[in-house]
C-alpha cells in the first residue's frame, strides 16, 4: 500500500525546501509547481487556453507563457487569478492524477505531493493519508520571498493575499513544520516526521 502524504504552507515558508530533502531521500515528489509549468508549455491546450482568454501580449518573442507578466496582472486581482486557475486547476489535476497512480503501480511506499494552493484546490485532501503544513511567521515569510523574488513589499504581500492565512492551513495540518528559525531545527522535523511515517 503507497502512502500518500500532502505538503504544503504559504508562498515562500519553505516547502520546495522540505521537498528537497525528502527528494534526497528518495521518496518520489509530485510537485504541483513544476506540473503547472509542463501543463501550459508551447504546444499544449492550456496555453491555447491562457492566450484565448488573455491575449497573445501574455507570450515572449519564443512563443512561451511570459510568466512574469501574467504573475502581475493575476497576483494583484482575485477575478485575473480565478480566471487563470479556472483553466489550469483541471490539468494540474489531471497530471496528480495520473503520476500518483503510476507510483501506486510501481508500489512506491510513500509518494508526497507538494502543493502550494493545497487546500484552496478542494480535490487534493481526498487523495492523501496525511497533509505537512510548512510554516512560519508573516514577517519572515515576507521577508524570505522579497529576498528569493526580488519582490516590492507590495509585489509580496499581493502574493501571500492570493492563498488562505497561514492559521487556516496550520489547523488543517497532521503534522506541522516549523521554519521560522534555523534551517537545520526544521530539518530535525522533517527526520522525525520521515521516522515515524516509514514504520
Ligand atoms: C501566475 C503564474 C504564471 C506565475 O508564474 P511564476 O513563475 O511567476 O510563479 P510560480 O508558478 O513559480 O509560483 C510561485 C508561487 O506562487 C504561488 N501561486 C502560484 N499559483 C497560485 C495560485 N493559483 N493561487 C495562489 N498562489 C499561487 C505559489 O506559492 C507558488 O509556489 C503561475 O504561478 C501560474 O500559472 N499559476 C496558476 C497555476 C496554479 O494554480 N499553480 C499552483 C499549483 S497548486
Ligand atoms: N529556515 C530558513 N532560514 C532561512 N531561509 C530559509 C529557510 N527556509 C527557507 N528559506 C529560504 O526562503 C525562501 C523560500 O523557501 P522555499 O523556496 O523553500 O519556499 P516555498 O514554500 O517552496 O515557496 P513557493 O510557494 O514559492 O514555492 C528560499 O529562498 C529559501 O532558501
Amino acid at each position: 500500500m503507497t502512502k500518500v502524504w500532502g505538503l504544503t504552507g504559504g508562498i515562500a515558508t519553505g516547502k520546495s525546501t522540505v521537498s528537497a530533502w525528502l527528494k534526497a531521500d528518495g521518496i518520489p515528489i509530485i510537485d504541483a509547481d513544476v506540473i503547472a509549468r509542463i501543463v501550459v508549455a508551447p504546444g499544449t491546450s492550456g496555453l491555447r487556453q491562457i492566450v484565448a482568454t488573455f491575449g497573445s501580449d501574455y507570450l515572449q518573442a519564443d512563443q512561451t507563457l511570459n510568466r512574469h507578466k501574467l504573475g502581475q496582472l493575476v497576483f494583484h486581482d482575485p477575478a485575473e487569478l480565478a480566471r487563470l486557475t479556472t483553466i489550469t486547476t483541471p490539468l494540474i489535476q489531471r497530471e496528480i492524477k495520473r503520476q500518483l497512480a503510476a507510483y501506486r503501480a510501481q508500489r512506491a511506499p510513500l509518494v508526497v505531493i507538494d502543493a502550494p494552493t493545497f487546500f484552496e484546490v478542494g480535490y487534493l485532501q481526498s487523495l492523501v493519508d496525511g497533509v505537512l503544513v510548512v510554516t512560519t511567521t508573516l514577517p519572515r515569510q515576507r521577508e524570505r520571498l522579497m529576498a528569493r523574488d526580488h519582490l516590492s513589499i507590495a509585489d509580496a504581500q499581493a502574493r501571500i493575499d492570493r492563498q488562505w492565512p497561514l492559521a487556516r492551513k496550520v489547523a488543517l495540518a497532521d503534522v506541522v513544520i516549523d521554519n521560522d528559525g534555523d534551517i537545520t531545527q526544521t530539518r530535525q522535523q522533517v527526520v522525525k516526521w520521515l521516522d515515524a511515517t516509514k514504520k
